[in-house]
């Protein structure tokens, strides 16, 4: 069977990845992600999940590589991670009381063939005010993550509802994931042998 290599340093995607119960490596890609703005929401995070398992893949070209790329998206903005408490406080107000989308895209790449898709969920927070977002952002948890917040941490505190996969805001839709890895050859279903 081939190796199969997560291309993230991301432990939210190991763990989610960690589920199927397959084998696998990590290997993060250093490309250095730049949002294109002229790309709508899904192009762009269908994009970076592409650029990031191509790069992995150019070393280490005998692997099955998955690559992923999260970003939120609310009209016409798309937000990455904060680079600073400022900017972490200005996206959790804007985000404040709406709905906003929450895109992951995964790449699967090995030397015959790539699949590339996007999965969008919806989700809506409760208003903050100014007392709730001083407080999220001193639990330190909006630094590494898209959109400032982490619906899997205290951020659930901030969200009334969600409309779509959880774990695809959490960094991987890991349900949707397992069904194009059996086209790789991976099935999680043969994961765990038999105990009797
Ligand atoms: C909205 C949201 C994002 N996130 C995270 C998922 C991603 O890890 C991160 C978005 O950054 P990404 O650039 O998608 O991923 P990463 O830099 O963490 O890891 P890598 O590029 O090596 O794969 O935000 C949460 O953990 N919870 C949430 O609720």
């Amino acid at each position: 069977m081939k190796r199969l290599i997560l291309a993230s340093a991301s432990p939210r995607r190991y763990e989610l990845l960690s589920l199927t119960l397959l084998p696998f490596e990590t290997y993060p890609s250093t490309l250095e992600e730049k949002m294109d703005i002229s790309l709508t929401p899904s192009q762009l995070v269908e994009s970076l999940a592409e650029q990031k398992a191509a790069d992995v893949f150019s070393n280490k070209p005998d692997c099955v590589i998955l690559g992923a790329d999260t970003i939120v998206s609310f009209h016409n903005n798309r937000l990455g991670k904060p680079q600073n408490a400022n900017e972490a406080a200005d996206m959790l107000r804007m985000l404040s009381g709406q709905t906003h989308e929450v895109y992951t895209g995964v790449c699967l790449i090995d030397k015959d063939k790539k699949v590339v898709f996007s999965v969008k969920t919806d989700v809506t927070f409760y208003t903050l005010d100014e007392k709730t977002i001083s407080w999220y952002i001193n639990t330190g948890e909006p630094f590494d993550k898209a959109g400032s917040y982490g619906i899997q941490g205290h951020g659930s505190l901030l969200v009334e509802k969600i409309q779509g996969d959880y774990f695809n805001v959490v960094g991987l839709p890991i349900s949707k994931v397992v069904r194009s890895l059996k086209d790789f050859g991976f099935s999680f279903t043969e994961s765990v042998t038999q105990t009797e």
